[in-house]
Parts: structure tokens; C-alpha cells; sequence
């Protein structure tokens, strides 16, 4: 199992845990709009460290991202292996072709 996939393992798991003990949990229970906000805002963050090229803070606000990208699909009930499914089926196809595709 990759690191995504058990950090979205533990996600889900932490869904029925004590929002006391567990930042997930706490976020998870606030409802999907504030898990949307909470991405939002970390990833506002990460584009602020690379506009800066401050490398060490963006791989720091990075993983703030995936993270909070992993509790909002969860809060969607969206799993991680679609959207690796997702990317997968977009492998060996160029950007631009892909984008031809939807116009079609
Ligand atoms: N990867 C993370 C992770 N990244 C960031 N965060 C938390 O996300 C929170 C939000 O970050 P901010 O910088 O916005 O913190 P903040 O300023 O306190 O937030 P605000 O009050 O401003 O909203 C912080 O409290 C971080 O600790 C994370 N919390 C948990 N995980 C993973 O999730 C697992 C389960 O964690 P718990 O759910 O807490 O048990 C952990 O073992 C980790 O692997």
C-alpha cells in the first residue's frame, strides 16, 4: 500500500473516531462544505510558497494538501482508488489530447 492509501485508510477509519482526540474526526464533523473551505485554504497556501519558490515550505504546505484533499473526498465518499483509477486511465495520453476528448 502507498502512503496516500493508508494515510486515506487511517481517514476513513478516524470518520467514527472522537472528534476530541482526532483532528479528521473534528474536521469530518463539521460536514463536507468546511472539509471543501479547509482544502481551499491549503492549497491557497501551497500556491503562496510557490509563487515564492520557498521550496522547504511548499513540500511542507504539499503534504498539507494531499492530506486535506484525502479528508474531502472522504467527506464526499469519493475513494482515492477512483481517482487513481482516474489517473491511470489517463496515462500515456497527452494533456492536449485529452482535453480534445471532452470538446468532442
Ligand atoms: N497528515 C495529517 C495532517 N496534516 C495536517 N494536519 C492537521 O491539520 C490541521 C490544520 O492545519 P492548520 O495549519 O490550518 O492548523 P490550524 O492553524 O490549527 O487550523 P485553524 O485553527 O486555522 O483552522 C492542523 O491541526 C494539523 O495538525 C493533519 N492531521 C492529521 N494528519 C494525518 O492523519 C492521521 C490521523 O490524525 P488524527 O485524525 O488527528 O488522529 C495522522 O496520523 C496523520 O497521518
Amino acid at each position: 500500500m502507498s502512503i496516500l492509501e493508508d494515510l486515506a485508510a487511517t481517514i476513513a477509519e478516524r470518520a467514527k473516531a472522537d472528534p476530541e482526540s482526532s483532528w479528521t474526526a473534528k474536521l469530518l464533523a463539521k460536514g463536507p462544505e468546511k472539509c471543501a473551505e479547509k482544502f481551499g485554504e491549503e492549497a491557497i497556501e501551497a500556491v503562496i510558497e510557490a509563487v515564492k519558490n520557498d521550496r522547504e515550505k511548499l513540500t511542507y504546505e504539499a503534504a498539507d494538501v494531499l492530506y486535506h484533499l484525502l479528508v474531502m473526498l472522504e467527506s464526499r465518499d469519493v475513494a482515492l482508488a477512483d481517482v487513481l483509477g482516474e489517473l491511470a486511465r489517463r496515462q500515456g495520453m497527452s494533456g492536449v489530447a485529452e482535453k480534445a476528448s471532452r470538446k468532442s
